[in-house]
């Protein structure tokens, strides 16, 4: 496959765009994804190993803990920008300044809402004071440090003029970033490149700073909208690992920084992430707060690279561009996955058996996929291990004289157990009842009327296949005959299916090695 990446000559400052992470930050934000001092320095080592640019390590102002974890991430990160989140007091602004001041690049990020309804209601202010408190907060961060972020929060609800005002403000009182976020998802993602490319053009100072997007995922634009933002003109993205954030989360880092790999050709923007980490750092996080990555998303879901569907498994078969934009490895992941299930075709049985050391003849591989349809028909997860006993038992079964055609088993707490069962031997089919002290002595009560044998059961085992209430289950049995043992498997989803099997398969056993001792016919009988 082609990398649509410029190459190092095609790229320009001027495309570079800034991956503020604020994984620790907004992400630690959302309910139950608190993590623990020790996981959050392993995730910051890792999003700056990974070339995570600015790396939003907590809001120190909110608890000691969030302090000493700044504080600590400062004192330990190599490469990336450490950034503290604070209010418009002076007292947030001073101790996010503390926390970050062991960092060798520090950076303070202030927010005030600017929008009617957070003013009114939220903050209880008139905008000339919210306006007042925008300049003397950048003002007090950047006595600070020259690195200071200031965000207009819900600022794409906020009137215009008011918002150019106070951008305008912000970035004469220092502020070096200036952070438009979409902070409950509200925006399309026409209208928030409108904004930027608006405000930019409106506010005469806009060239001193860098514009930054920071979208929310409550109508699942989150990523569409920080592209937008993007053509709009911002060139810093702020966003999460796994897109976990308040409520319906923020913007995925791993979704915007392989949109900008995959199509440069439209996006035409670059960063400095080494995306084969993408897949480590959405587990890491995962694992740190315990939310699980749902199958189905965006690149490092388990199933963004697998595929069931027999028509797209012999596509990728073909050739892997039929049904996949992205080579796995560009994210971390080992390879595609071609899932063994109810929707698979031929092509991909046959891969996944040849790829397992299985070459079996066209018309056992025939009867061995009906078995794997009938199988996956009735069992979710089809496994390695249930297709080796599928094919295990097909190749021994190839020339069985004794078959099982069905099998009834009453079971449960009224006892006695009945089955009943129907039998191919050589050719003519037969039928049994039979009771037992349970329902597996039953089954081999049935098998004893139809085919009468000397033989004695010296050991019966299950255990399962796979994991699961569908797993299958392969019985063991061993018959001891004439001073001999016969062991035999089978396995099936019914364990009582897999016992008649494995009892008929050592029964066959001992109908081959009689047969090769006496004529056909009279062995069967006997
Ligand atoms: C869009 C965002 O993500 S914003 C970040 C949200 N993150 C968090 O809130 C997580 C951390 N928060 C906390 O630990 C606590 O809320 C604290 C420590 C910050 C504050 O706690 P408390 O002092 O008990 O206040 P509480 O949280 O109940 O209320 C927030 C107060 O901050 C005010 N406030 C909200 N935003 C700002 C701001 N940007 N600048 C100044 N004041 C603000 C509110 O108006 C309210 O003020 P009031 O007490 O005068 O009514
Ligand atoms: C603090 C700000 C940047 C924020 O998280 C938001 O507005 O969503
Ligand atoms: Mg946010």
């Amino acid at each position: 496959m082609t990398s649509t990446t410029p190459s190092v000559q095609d790229k320009s400052d001027k495309d570079r765009v800034i991956i503020f992470d604020t994984t620790l930050r907004d992400g630690e934000q959302c309910p139950g994804a608190t993590m623990t001092f020790e996981e959050k320095l392993e995730i910051a080592a890792m999003l700056d190993t990974m070339g995570v640019d600015v790396i939003e390590a907590g809001f120190p102002i909110a608890s000691d803990g969030d302090f000493e974890a700044v504080n600590e991430i400062a004192k330990r990160t190599k490469n990336a920008v450490v950034c503290g989140l604070s209010r418009a007091g002076q007292k947030d602004i001073d101790r996010c300044a503390e926390a970050i001041r062991p960092a060798k690049r520090g950076r303070i990020h202030s927010f005030l809402s600017t929008s009617p309804v957070h003013m009114k209601y939220k903050l209880q202010m008139e905008p000339d004071a919210v306006h007042d408190l925008v300049i003397s907060s950048v003002t007090r961060a950047r006595n600070h440090t020259d690195d200071v972020e200031w965000s207009s929060e819900d600022g794409t609800r906020t009137e215009f003029d008011f918002l150019c005002r106070c951008v305008e403000s912000a970035i004469k009182a220092g502020a070096t970033t200036i952070n438009i976020p979409d902070t409950v998802g509200y925006s399309v993602p026409e209208e928030y490149y409108d904004l930027f490319k608006r405000v930019r053009e409106n506010v005469p100072n806009s060239d001193k700073a860098i514009f930054s997007v920071h979208c929310h995922n409550d109508l699942g634009m989150a990523v569409a909208n920080s592209m937008a933002g993007i053509r709009g003109g911002a060139r810093q993205i702020e966003c999460t690992i796994n897109g976990i954030g308040e409520r319906a989360g923020n913007a995925a880092l791993e979704e915007i920084v392989m949109a900008m790999k995959v199509r440069n050709d439209k996006l035409p923007y670059w960063n400095n992430i080494d995306t084969t980490m993408l897949m480590r750092a959405s587990k890491e996080v995962s694992a740190a707060t315990s939310f699980p990555v749902q199958y189905n998303k965006a690149i490092v879901g388990r199933n963004a690279f697998a595929h069931e569907s027999g028509i797209h498994q012999d596509g990728m078969l073909k050739n892997a561009q039929t049904y996949e934009i992205m080579l796995p490895e560009t994210v971390g992941v080992k390879q595609t996955s071609l899932v063994m299930g109810k929707h698979s075709g031929r092509h991909a049985f046959i891969h996944k058996l040849e790829e397992m050391g299985y070459k079996l003849g066209q018309n056992q591989l025939e009867d061995a996929f009906v078995r794997f349809k009938a199988l996956a028909d009735r069992k979710k997860d089809i496994y390695d291990e249930d297709l080796e006993a599928l094919v295990d038992q097909e190749m021994t079964a190839a020339h069985d004289r004794i078959k099982l055609v069905s099998l009834t088993v009453i079971a449960g707490t009224h006892g006695p157990q009945r089955a009943t069962m129907k039998l191919n031997v050589d050719g003519v089919v037969k039928i049994e009842e039979a009771e037992g002290n349970g329902p597996v002595d039953a089954v081999f009560n049935c098998i004893k009327a139809l085919v009468p044998h000397e033989a004695k059961l010296e050991l019966y085992q299950v255990h399962a296949v796979t994991e699961g209430t569908d797993a299958q289950a392969e019985v063991s049995v061993r018959l001891a005959h004439e001073g001999r043992s016969m062991t035999s498997r089978a396995a099936d989803p019914d364990t009582l299916v897999a016992s008649a099997k494995a009892y008929l398969g050592g029964l066959n056993k001992i109908v081959m090695k009689r047969a090769r001792d006496m004529p056909a016919p009279v062995a069967a009988a006997s």
